[in-house]
């Protein structure tokens, strides 16, 4: 494993533009930490999140995704290091203040009103009204057009928005997660474990509109244990163990192989390996059927696009 590391003080170093004075990065953490009482969650985590760019978190169990998701959503506060949002040191007291900062997220168990219709879910908390004082009432034309057309723009074909949400795939209620955000203002999108829950072809959608957010411009920080669904839409990869960061990777320094040896341990996959060898040498049969759990050849379907939307892209032209 020689994949070079991103430098991080060299990556921090630059807060602003020096040609148009603008914050480098959306978002900044130098040498973040969080205990919980005796608990150390997070220690010494350095990373940058910059517009039109995936940060991808990897990590088993307990590593520390949840910890660092909640500090940078607002709901808890880090006790080491610094956080910047476009340049500004910040510490958010409540998820409202993150979100006022531009910073959505789009949590795995989404919360959604499954009876109610997509344009409801859409704009639930935050609906459009028309009229002044008694006479105010709802907008709802104006909120179905509005679903429809975010949600096209986003590349999602919903024919009918008047349709109850939990009418959809886990997969489409991700997507309207996503599309909402975008609308909303998003600037840095949290998407925590989107693709857990989901089959291959699901996931293959969502990972598609992460690709989408990110031509948006957004930064999107995608938080997963799957190095099959990070690789083909990260940019950066951050891998975190035991609350300790053990590897930050832009893509060009690193492989989907030494990524997910990383990921595994490299040392424990080689043990295992040798393992399953003197179990009679299926380990060729073993690598095919855990290729099919991970969906490696639909998601490899999803690196194309990442690749080809890239380079049609104006942002990155
Ligand atoms: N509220 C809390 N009080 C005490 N300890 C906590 C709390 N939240 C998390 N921890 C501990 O902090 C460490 C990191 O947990 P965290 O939930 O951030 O990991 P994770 O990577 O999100 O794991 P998972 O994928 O299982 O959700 C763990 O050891 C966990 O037990």
């Amino acid at each position: 494993m020689n994949a070079k590391q991103i430098d991080q003080q060299t990556l921090l170093k630059d807060e602003k533009d020096p040609l148009t004075h603008t914050p480098v990065h959306l978002l900044s953490l130098d040498r973040v930490g969080k205990h919980y009482g005796n608990i150390i969650a997070l220690r010494d985590v350095t990373m940058a999140v910059d517009n039109g760019r995936v940060t991808c978190v990897l990590g088993d169990n307990g590593a520390g995704k949840s910890t660092l998701i909640k500090i940078i959503a607002g709901l808890h506060q880090h006790d080491e290091g610094t956080l910047h949002v476009m340049g500004d040191e910040r510490k958010f007291n409540s998820p409202r203040d993150a979100l006022d900062a531009g910073i959505a997220t789009v949590y795995q168990d989404l919360a959604v009103v499954p009876l109610m219709p997509i344009w409801r879910n859409f704009f639930l908390g935050s609906e459009l009204t028309s009229g002044f004082g008694p006479f105010k009432s709802m907008d709802v034309q104006k909120m179905k057009d509005i679903t429809l057309k975010e949600l096209a723009a986003m590349g999602i074909d919903l024919r009918d928005v008047e349709q109850p949400i939990g009418q959809l795939s886990g997969g489409e209620r991700q997507c309207v997660a996503i599309a909402r955000a975008v609308y909303f203002g998003a600037k840095v999108l949290i998407l925590d474990e989107p693709t857990a829950a989901l089959g291959v072809k699901q996931s293959g959608v969502v990972l598609r509109y992460i690709l989408q957010a990110r031509d948006r411009g957004l930064g999107v920080i995608f938080i997963t244990h799957n190095p099959h669904h990070a690789f083909p839409v990260g940019d950066r990869f951050l891998l975190l163990k035991r609350g300790k960061s053990i590897g930050y990777y832009d893509k060009k320094d690193i492989t989907l192989d030494e990524l997910t040896a990383q990921m595994a341990g490299g040392a424990e996959l080689a043990e295992l390996a040798h393992e399953l060898e003197q179990l009679g040498g299926h380990t060729e049969a073993l690598k095919e059927v855990q290729a099919e759990v991970a969906g490696v050849t639909e998601i490899a379907d999803v690196a194309d696009v990442a690749d080809s939307s890239r380079e049609n892209s104006p942002r990155h032209a």
